[in-house]
């Protein structure tokens, strides 16, 4: 539309022209772009009617035209008799009557958002009427004439140099007429017809012998009965139809010379010369000027999934408590320190050139470069000694400070100092983070807020010791979230075995959380619930991933912006995709009650979910290798370590020793691939999280929390007429297991086969139903009804008779 308007503002090559492009689009724009033309026409119109009269008196007033004292006839003073003279008397005469005209449509059709294709016809159509018929009137009137006007006289006189004036009139008459057979369709044909009309008005009143002659002339006849409508019907006496079938229809045919094969197929039809072909009207299949998408979009503005929470307010600054956070430069400290450190490294022959001190929240970081020539290695190596001769925990020696020459020894301070939930959230790295999902995580040794964004982690693995900071940590990233995402944005699946860390949450249920449908608590608590969830997500991600390929897309950012711009239809199953973020604490817990049934799931989350916006922060207390197994480790990227007890936990978490030597309360290292970054974490205390949780669950919420898809696990088994064939592959196993151990429990299945909970249970039931072990007997393992391996065959083979 905008298009045809101005053409040269929405080049679109050229991105400058971006915003005015949005502009000319914009519907308001265009309504008062269409008022304005609308008023300018009748303004226009009034002013050349006006001029017709006045022109010759205002004449002498042209050049006065910013003298106040004079004036003007005109009804529309000095501009209308301005634009008149320009478009009359110097333009085209009265046929600048068109001009006006047109202008008025073209606001009105941009005042109803009328399609402007035909618009532009009329423009072309209409400026070639203007210069016709100026032209005309040129050729009848005389210089100076306003009937044609300057442009007109002059064309006219330029024409009629060439073509004479007899050339002139036959060039109009033809213009005049190629307008008709163009823009009617005119042509012979209708003229015979309109002539043969006539003269059947003429035979009307005629006598009734001429009446019969024109019947009886087959012809005629059959040129009348073509010409009816196909409704139309007319009564014909059997007479005329034995008159019509007897003619000869074949010979006019062959008479033209037409190709064989068309004469055969056109047998029946009548004689050609009176035939007129009724040619159906080529209706033009509608054309959307725009693309649908962009038409909605500026009909309805951008989709917004914050609408239906318009009123929703984040959590305001207050709610998060304030602390002394000025960290205070022991200058005493300090210097005590470096000199130890240079006293200790001399006594192992290693030179100091430069030494420089960064004070952190809770470390101090010793920057030394060494003299040329000493080993980097050799520093490494002395990392106990140099601890031992600062007499401070902690100690973390990094040799060298990748990306600078340096040798880093890092020294908890004796004071350390607070890193407030309320500080980070105010940063302005915090707030003016373009993330996805941000996190404020803590501030570095350098004091710098460290923000990063969950979606590129894209998961997040968390370990420490108990009572080192992993469930503060936990806070702190859902806290984060809230503060920065709405509702419609991201949505949390609480795991929380322990059943206290994370019930503050539960508040804000309805905002906030996914859970599985007809469950009571969004906060999953119980293994079987979590295997439930787990497996729903699975299923969320791969009906996800469908939509992302029927929106050809390849995540789910594209997607969410192809959605808000409205290209993607709600009806086809589209909807837009809030961020899921996974809490899994105490993840040890579930390991040791679930095994596989967790571990599947959530490796097959961990490895495809990124794309799809479904994020996994696992925690564990327990940094064992059958906790975080090779698999979990390969898909969880960025990892999260607070102080563990030794080496090989440090290890088994970040590959590398270190979260050994952290100090506690907070103290982190942060592995976001290759390099290590330590960190002091945010505090947020439970009151804090409460009062957010609060002010969020005040507030208007969803009907229900956002449900995921239903998942339907097989339910451990109770009937006992279990199919042969229905059998857990793992059933010969187990018989084993039991038979040998004569034992009858689920847990020691679990433990030898290494599965979850549920499994075992179905195993069991499976073997009761097979007559292996006896009933259930309350706490007591059951019995085992076959007493060794060779019965336990002997149990199978007839079995399979
Ligand atoms: N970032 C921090 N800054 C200051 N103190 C902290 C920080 N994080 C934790 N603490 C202190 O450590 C205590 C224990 O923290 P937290 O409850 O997070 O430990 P945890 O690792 O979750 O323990 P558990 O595994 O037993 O639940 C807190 O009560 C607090 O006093």
């Amino acid at each position: 539309m905008a298009k045809k308007k101005k053409p040269t503002k929405i080049e679109p090559k050229k991105p400058r022209f971006q915003s005015a492009k949005a502009f000319l689009e914009n519907r308001q724009t265009q309504t008062t772009f269409g008022l304005f033309l609308a008023i300018f026409a009748i303004f226009l119109l009034v002013a050349f009617t006006s001029f017709l009269f006045s022109w010759e008196t205002d004449q002498s007033e042209l050049t006065e035209f910013t003298n106040k004292s004079s004036n003007v006839k005109n009804l529309l003073g000095k501009i209308g008799h301005s634009l008149s003279n320009f478009f009359m008397y110097k333009g085209f005469g009265i046929a600048a009557f068109i001009l006006p005209i047109l202008i008025f449509f073209t606001g009105i059709y941009l005042l109803l958002q009328v399609h402007l294709k035909k618009i532009r016809k009329s423009w072309g159509w209409g400026i070639l009427g203007m210069l016709w018929l100026s032209i005309l009137t040129g050729f009848f009137t005389k210089a100076g004439s306003l009937l044609s006007g300057v442009v007109g006289f002059e064309m006219n006189n330029y024409l009629q140099k060439f073509l004479g004036k007899t050339g002139v009139l036959l060039l109009l008459i033809f213009g005049l007429l190629s307008y008709f057979a163009i823009r009617f369709k005119i042509n012979a044909h209708h003229i015979s017809k309109l002539l043969k009309r006539k003269e059947k008005v003429i035979g009307q009143t005629s006598t009734d012998s001429e009446k019969n002659a024109t019947q009886n002339d087959p012809v005629t006849q059959k040129t009348e009965e073509l010409s009816l409508k196909p409704n139309e019907s007319i009564e014909k006496s059997e007479f005329e139809l034995s008159v019509e079938n007897l003619q000869p229809t074949i010979k006019n045919y062959l008479g033209k010379k037409e190709p064989k094969k068309e004469v055969a197929l056109d047998i029946e039809t009548p004689p050609e010369e009176d035939v007129e072909i009724a040619i159906e009207k080529i209706v033009e299949e509608k054309t959307e000027s725009e693309n649908l998408s962009d038409k909605l979009v500026k009909d309805f503005g951008e989709f917004d999934p914050k609408l239906e929470l318009g009123t929703f307010k984040f959590p305001t600054l207050n709610l998060l408590r304030e602390f002394n956070e000025s960290i205070s430069i022991d200058q005493e400290e300090l210097e005590a320190n470096k000199n130890r450190i240079v006293e200790t490294l001399n006594n192992y022959k290693i030179g100091i050139a430069q030494i420089k001190a960064t004070v952190g929240p809770t470390v101090t970081l010793y920057e030394i470069v060494p003299e040329a020539g000493i080993r980097i290695s050799k520093i490494k190596n002395l990392e106990d000694d140099i601890a031992l001769s600062l007499s401070a925990l902690g100690i973390r020696i990094i040799a060298p400070i990748p990306g600078k020459g340096t040798i880093g020894i890092e020294v908890p301070n004796k004071k350390a100092t607070m890193v407030s939930m309320k500080s980070m959230i105010a940063s302005t790295k915090f707030q003016n983070a373009q993330m996805e999902l941000p996190i404020a995580l803590g501030k570095t040794i350098s004091n710098e807020s460290f923000v990063v964004d969950l979606a590129k982690m894209p998961h997040l693995l968390m370990a420490g010791a108990t009572g080192q900071g992993k469930s503060v940590g936990l806070n702190v990233i859902l806290t984060s979230l809230l503060y920065k995402k709405h509702p419609a944005e991201v949505k949390f699946v609480l795991v929380d075995p322990k059943k206290v860390e994370l019930t503050l949450f539960n508040k804000i249920e309805r905002h906030y959380l996914a859970k599985l449908p007809d469950t009571d608590e969004a906060i999953i608590t119980d293994t079987t619930k979590v295997v439930h969830t787990l497996n729903s997500l699975c299923i969320e991600m791969d009906n996800r991933y469908d939509l992302l390929k029927s929106a050809m897309v390849r995540n789910i950012k594209e997607y969410n912006e192809k959605f808000k711009t409205r290209k993607l239809n709600p009806e086809n199953g589209h909807q837009f995709l809030p961020y899921i973020v996974l809490v899994i604490d105490e993840f040890a817990d579930l390991i040791m009650t679930a095994g596989k049934e967790v571990e599947t799931p959530i490796a097959r989350l961990a490895q495809l979910a990124r794309a799809i916006g479904i994020h996994l922060i696992v925690a564990t207390q327990r940094p064992s290798v059958n906790v975080i197994t090779g698999i979990i480790k390969a898909n969880f990227p960025s990892r999260i370590a607070f102080r563990v007890t030794s080496k090989i936990d440090s290890r088994t978490i970040l590959d590398s020793s270190g979260a050994d030597q952290l100090i506690g309360k907070g103290d982190m290292l942060y592995s976001g691939g290759n390099q290590l970054v330590r960190i002091q974490c945010a505090f947020v205390d439970t009151p804090e999280v409460e009062k957010i949780t609060d002010f969020i669950g005040s507030q208007k919420a969803y009907p229900e929390a956002h449900l995921l898809p239903e998942f339907l696990g097989e339910e451990s088994g109770t009937s006992l007429d279990i199919n042969i064939n229905d059998r857990d592959s793992l059933f010969k196993d187990a018989c084993l297991v039991i038979v040998r151990a004569q034992q009858g429990s689920a847990s020691l299945l679990q433990r030898k086969l290494k599965l979850g909970y549920n499994r075992a249970g179905r195993l069991i039931d499976q073997l009761e139903a097979a007559g292996i072990v006896g009933p259930f007997e309350g706490s007591k393992a059951r019995q085992v009804l076959v007493p060794d391996e060779m019965a336990l065959n002997q149990l199978l083979d007839n079995e399979k008779k």
